[in-house]
């Protein structure tokens, strides 16, 4: 059997409250899943199921995660949800969704809630969003908050590169950590920070950090499914391991089926429907 956050069995839904109760267990295993079939693959390995808008890069070839809409969270949300029995599902609130006011949030939220099935909403932005965490978990919406590299600021910040390097910064990201604890979010997503960082942040606050690219010193683990699978072709970064290649596996599967139909060996016998037998109408 799978590890499982504290008290939940595996046959049962992972809540929120489990993940949150996590917290110093054995680590957090989280993935992304964008669609029915995916989330129905990785569903009993994993405690959360994250429906991230990493999708506008992953599946829609997008440059960045900004142009991600409402509409598109909702439907690969609804999809994922229904191909998940086991695993908490949460949906990242896309740019643009939820910065303009707390009430702009709820809005959105409620809409993702409503509309999908899903858990709880994730969002990115540290002390700035404690408000807007507040005010949704204070209103029936559970939060996961994202600190650290926060991709949808990649216009102000430039790159993605890691955060938190310099005493300043990590300063403010720590702060960050805490703000967004106190705003009651129930799990944080660090991302892009160096080690000592993300220790200490984990050592501070007393709900869940969820690593990626932050080092094992958090109590949970994300990465893009796509990028662990091998997937996404092109640049991967540093902080993902391949468990699979399954990009090089569909490439080698179209390259024979592409054979086969060129040398009529497919279809086979055994693909054809069969012809009524003869009958004396027929003679
Ligand atoms: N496929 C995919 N995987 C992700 O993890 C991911 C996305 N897409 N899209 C949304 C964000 C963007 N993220 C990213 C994207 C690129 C790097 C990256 O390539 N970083 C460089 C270091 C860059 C630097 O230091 O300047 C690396 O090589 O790791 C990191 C995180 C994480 N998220
Ligand atoms: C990488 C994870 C944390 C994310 O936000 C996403 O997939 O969009
Ligand atoms: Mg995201």
């Amino acid at each position: 059997m799978s590890a499982q956050p504290a008290s939940t069995p595996a046959n049962r839904p992972v809540t929120v409250s489990a993940v949150r109760a996590a917290k110093g267990a054995t680590p957090l295993v989280c993935l992304t899943a964008y669609t029915t079939p995916m989330a129905q693959a990785l569903d009993e390995a994993c405690d959360l199921l994250l429906v991230g808008d990493s999708l506008g890069m992953v599946i829609y070839g997008l440059p960045s995660t900004i142009p991600v809409t409402l509409d598109m969270m909702i439907a690969h949300g609804a999809a994922a949800v229904r191909g998940a029995k086991h695993a908490l599902v949460v949906v990242d609130l896309p740019f643009g969704s939820y910065q303009e006011s707390p009430a702009q949030a709820f809005r959105s939220a409620s809409r993702i809630l409503a509309e999908t099935g899903c858990g709880a909403v994730k969002l990115e932005g540290g002390a700035v969003m404690a408000e807007t965490i507040a005010f949704l978990t204070q209103r029936g919406v559970p939060v996961l908050a994202h600190i650290g590299l926060q991709p949808q600021s990649v216009n102000a910040l430039g790159g993605y590169s890691a955060r938190g390097k310099l005493s300043p910064e990590a300063e403010t990201i720590l702060a960050d950590a805490r703000a967004v604890t106190d705003a009651g979010a129930f799990a944080v997503v660090v991302e892009g920070v160096v080690a000592p960082l993300a220790a200490r942040i984990t050592s501070t606050i007393r709900v869940p950090t969820i690593g990626i690219g932050a080092s094992a010193e958090c109590d949970g683990q994300i990465l893009v499914t796509d990028d662990m699978m091998g997937v996404t072709f092109g640049h991967v970064p540093k902080f993902v391991r391949r468990y699979a290649d399954l990009g090089a596996r569909m490439k080698a599967a179209a390259a024979d089926y592409a054979a086969d139909v060129r040398a009529r060996r497919f279809p086979g016998a055994e693909h054809l429907y069969a012809a009524p037998k003869p009958t004396a109408a027929d003679a």
